[in-house]
């Protein structure tokens, strides 16, 4: 359902300055994938999600969504099949408007303007029902200003706001990596729990090794811009992390003591 190929990204091409972002990326994701992708810094793992979002334009190669080729389609064309979550809790809700109001936002995103209605009766009960759906407590604050949340709170809220319209691609940014372990333990549970109760497509970047295992029926190891190892199904389900970091040594040599200070158990 979701193909690129052979994509590169170059940045600064012909300068000193020069990046080679992506070199010649191919992948199929299935319906229903859950894929987390681990790398060092600089890998190209968000300019690989950039890519997919339609914030970026490769160089070569191409994107397709459902067979349909998106490539060069802007982020805001695809945005409807698109759901994302970033690092930062602050990225994904606007502070100033209430939780309903943000949900009804997200909601409105993938409909038509005539459609749009705000927060009616039903939205109301309908978005407190979802919010009961992740039990942290948000369905009794539904007029509480989003600014007011805690990190862990907002990054639940975005997660929702990202996934109830059931997108076709969900795709995550380190997207639990600003949060305390305990917060960052929960955004995985809800993630983990959303995912499945949609049965989302997902692409999950994260630089913890167990997280990354624990999570989804494929990984992905990235380096230098390139999908350098790769694990499905019952050879992922056997991976453990003295495995994944042999993997990393075999490819980082030396650099990889560098790594470690990025990339956690
Ligand atoms: N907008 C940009 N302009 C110039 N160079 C960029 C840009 N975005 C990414 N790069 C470069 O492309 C390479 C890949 O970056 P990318 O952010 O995709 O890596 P990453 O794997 O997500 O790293 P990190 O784990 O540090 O977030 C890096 O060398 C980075 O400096």
């Amino acid at each position: 359902m979701l193909q690129l190929n052979q994509i590169e990204k170059v940045f600064y091409e012909g300068t000193p300055d020069e990046k080679r972002a992506l070199r010649g990326i191919d992948l199929t994701l299935n319906e229903g994938d859950f894929v987390t992708v681990i790398g060092s810094n600089g890998a190209g793992k968000s300019t690989l999600l950039n890519i997919v979002a339609g914030v970026l334009f490769p160089d070569y190669g191409a994107v397709s969504i459902d067979d349909k080729e998106v490539t060069f389609l802007p982020e805001y064309k695809r945005s409807k099949w698109i759901g994302r979550v970033f690092q930062d809790p602050m990225a994904g809700t606007a502070p100033n408007m209430t939780i309903e109001e943000n949900l009804a936002l997200a909601l409105g995103r993938t409909k038509k303007r005539s459609l749009f209605k705000g927060v009616t009766q039903n939205r109301r009960a309908e978005f407190k029902e979802l919010l009961n759906s992740i039990d942290i407590g948000l369905e009794d604050r539904l007029n509480t200003k989003v600014g007011l949340l805690s990190g862990g709170e907002r990054q639940a809220l975005s997660l929702l706001m990202a996934t109830f319209t059931k997108p076709r691609i969900l795709l995550l940014d380190e997207h639990t990596a600003a949060l305390d372990p305990a917060r960052a333990e929960l955004i995985t549970r809800i993630t983990k729990d959303i995912v499945a109760k949609h049965q989302l497509t997902t692409l999950m970047v994260t630089h913890q090794m167990d997280q990354a295992i624990q999570l989804g029926n494929r990984l992905f190891m990235m380096d230098g811009g390139q999908i350098i190892f790769e694990a499905n199904d019952e050879q992922k389900e056997k991976l453990t992390v003295e495995q994944l970091i042999n993997e990393f040594q075999k490819i980082r040599g030396k650099q990889f003591a560098n790594d470690r200070s990025v990339l956690s158990v």
